[in-house]
């Protein structure tokens, strides 16, 4: 980079580098100013966050923090043009730094390498920017930087692209729409029964594979399948066949301590010997208990033709017999065999992979894959028990296990097997990643950032990029907050503590409720996300510690009235600052009384409630598609419980699940409000 030509004077400001007099002469001086010296928070350093950065240094924005919690893969160079091959597994957010500062090195960029949801990202974090610019890849990240930025009131500017679709959502915290102000993309469902039994395509296979016998094996207790099985019943499933699926489940435990315990003692043998009793517990003897009961196949075209292990080792399968084949289905292999094998190893590695990778697996392939892949994540589970596996389409072992048992049940059920990479790009929900959409995207992003920090909201615009219409790119007046949003229709209250262990749930609930709000002490439940804490009915937390309770500097309480008739008031707690003697802090501009809440009519009532699994097939990096049009501020008024962002599908679930402080009446009551996972599998 050529040497920068300087005419600032000591304090920057007087007279900006050369560098920066285009910027000056097209901003204004005062704008440029503005700039320079805000303080900006950009989250998140894969496509748009590469290219956003090297825009904001190049604008002349002159302090960014930077932070993204992942490393540098070899598939993220041909978009991320921060990073080149000698960075690969170098952190993202610092190679971002050091290649952006070396485009201007007058910039003062601070990087993290960091989960932004770290306790130390606090709302005082939060507080110390005048905006956020959110270039994540996944709901989670977006939702929780969405409500620091509302916790904290500052600017958030949010983004995503998928494919050639993209969008820019300007967030002015109370003033406009948050990011949670309209419900998002819901994802595509299949039937528990579909997936679990009469499976037709392959995706329900790759579901099948990845969200339930990935799981089973090697995932975390599905302390859900029970309730889940209950409910696909109540919802008028076969219930034979879900008492089928209780069994299945319940051998499929032990076979999965067999499994561990012979991982363990590092015995091969027995761990081959168990792998083998899966495969025919699953293609062989399941299927025929399934085929056992005829009702099932008086109206289904072709029966699932079990597959035994020994013959499939052969690259024989039954399915050849005449009730197998369906028209048009595809031929099953008795083929390739160990010298096509034996081929295809013996290809040098960039092609063997390429080759394992592009090509339809054999009978016998997708065997010896099977046995592999099974051993390998046995071992790995049985290493640390404490630590289950999570399906990840970036770990070979996953990836190969996935494709190959869901390959082997489509040859059962005669569908069409997929090869490893279409398998990656159905369980991995790939969407091509497009350098120019996100390019794009990162330019509006600045655009939007000038108008915000020159204070010019009237400017701001809802950018969207859509193909198929008439203008590829559109804008739109950011639309009013949706009055039953559950983020930013709250009331939030920073509070300091004077120590985790000394204050108690029920000093934080006197001082701040009961005292600063007025709120009735007979009506009020304390929640820590879904968990609850506390209620008129369930008292036995109050007296423990915010430390025993799991509570951290930065965690927000949710206090609200039973009946949900006010605004919740999220209660933000920070440690220190207590003046001696003093347990709790509130400074007297904060606090804000809640008001009654918005509620709705009937009509609005009915939200759709899935009876189904889900199957996630594509969660789409761009936030739900919210026009400007689709103002919320139209909406009737009158009504009905608000549901809380947080148990809608969030990982929170399983704290809900399995909280111990959560009585049997309140789990089924917030069940019934909306957390309705237990019949969900999610399939991301
Ligand atoms: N909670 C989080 N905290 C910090 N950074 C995050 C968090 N969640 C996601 N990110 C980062 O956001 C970035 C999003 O970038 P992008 O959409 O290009 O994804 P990618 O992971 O780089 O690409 P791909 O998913 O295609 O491999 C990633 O670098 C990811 O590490
Ligand atoms: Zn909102």
């Amino acid at each position: 980079m050529a040497s920068i030509a300087s005419s600032s004077t000591q304090n920057g400001t007087a007279a900006q580098p050369a560098r920066y007099a285009l910027a000056e002469a097209i901003l204004g001086k005062e704008a440029f100013l503005q700039t320079n010296t805000a303080k900006i928070l950009v989250v998140g350093a894969g496509g748009i966050g590469c290219e956003l950065l090297k825009n904001l240094v190049l604008t002349g924005f002159g302090n960014i923090e930077i932070i993204d919690l992942d490393t540098i893969d070899l598939s993220n160079l041909n978009r991320q043009f921060l990073f080149q091959k000698q960075h690969i597994k170098k952190p993202k957010s610092i190679v971002a730094k050091q290649t952006a500062s070396s485009f201007n090195p007058l910039v003062n960029i601070v990087a993290h390498h960091a989960n932004i949801k770290e306790p130390r990202f606090g709302v005082s974090y939060f507080q110390g920017f005048d905006l956020v610019l959110n270039a994540l890849d996944n709901l989670d990240a977006r939702r929780w930087v969405n409500k620091m930025c509302v916790a904290s009131g500052v600017p958030l500017l949010e983004s995503g692209t998928t494919g050639f679709r993209g969008q820019v959502q300007p967030i002015r915290p109370g003033l406009t729409e948050c990011y949670d102000c309209q419900p998002k993309e819901t994802p595509k469902t299949f039937p528990v029964c579909t997936i679990r039994s009469t499976p037709s395509t392959p995706i329900h296979c790759i579901v099948w594979a990845k969200s339930w016998l990935f799981t089973q094996l090697f995932g975390a207790d599905d302390e859900t399948e029970e309730d889940e099985l209950d409910k696909a019943v109540a919802d008028g499933e076969d219930a034979q066949e879900i008492d089928s699926l209780r069994k299945e489940a319940r051998e499929m435990r032990d076979i999965r301590a067999a499994l561990v315990e012979a991982a363990k003692q590092g015995d091969q043998q027995r761990v081959r010997s168990v792998v083998e009793r899966i495969f025919n517990k699953v293609y062989k003897n399941d299927i025929e208990r399934l085929l056992g009961m005829e009702e099932m196949w008086t109206h289904r075209p072709v029966k699932p033709v079990p597959l035994v292990f020994q013959d499939a080792v052969n690259g024989v399968s039954a399915a050849g017999s005449e009730n197998a084949q369906p028209e048009g289905a595809p031929a099953i292999q008795a083929d390739a065999g160990p010298s096509a094998d034996a081929a295809t190893k013996s290809q040098p590695p960039q092609n063997a992979s390429t080759l394992k990778d592009q090509r339809t697996l054999s009978l016998q392939d997708n065997v010896e894959l099977f046995l592999s892949s099974t051993s390998a994540l046995a071992v790995r589970a049985a290493a640390d028990l404490s630590n289950p596996l999570s399906f990840d389409k970036d770990d070979d072992d996953a990836l190969d296990f996935v494709t190959c048992t869901s390959n082997l049940r489509s040859i059962v059920y005669h569908i069409d097997r997929k090869t490893r990479f279409q398998v990656k790009q159905m369980a991995g929900n790939i969407i091509p990643a497009i350098a120019s959409t996100n390019a794009i995207i990162a330019g509006m992003l600045v655009l939007q950032a000038l108008h915000i920090l020159s204070g010019k909201w009237d400017k701001t615009r809802f950018i969207t990029l859509t193909r198929g219409s008439d203008r590829y790119i559109s804008g739109f007046p950011p639309a009013q907050p949706n009055p039953k949003c559950g983020v930013c229709q709250d009331v939030y209250i920073p509070i300091e503590v004077s120590s985790l262990t000394e204050v108690t749930l029920a000093d934080v609930v006197d001082r701040v409720a009961k005292e600063a709000l007025g709120m009735d002490e007979e009506d009020l439940v304390v929640y820590d996300g879904a968990r609850i804490l506390a209620d008129p009915d369930f008292e036995d937390n109050l007296e423990k510690s915010l430390t025993e309770m799991g509570l951290q500097q930065g965690s927000i309480l949710t206090i609200t009235d039973e009946d949900q008739r006010l605004q919740a008031v999220n209660v933000v707690i920070s440690v220190g600052g207590t003046e001696s003697g003093e347990k709790i802090k509130i400074a007297a501009k904060d606090v804000k009384k809640p008001q009654p809440r918005y509620v709705e009519s009937k009509a609005d009532e009915d939200d759709s409630d899935d009876d189904d699994i889900v199957a996630e097939v594509a969660e789409a990096d761009v936030p739900a598609k919210a026009t400007a049009a689709a103002s919320v501020a139209s909406k009737t008024v009158a009504g009905t419980k608000r549901s809380r962002p947080d148990e809608e599908g969030s990982p929170d679930q399983t704290t809900l699940q399995s909280s111990s402080a959560v009585t049997p009446d309140k789990k089924q009551k917030l069940q019934q409000d909306g957390a309705n996972a237990d019949s969900a599998i999610v399939f991301d």
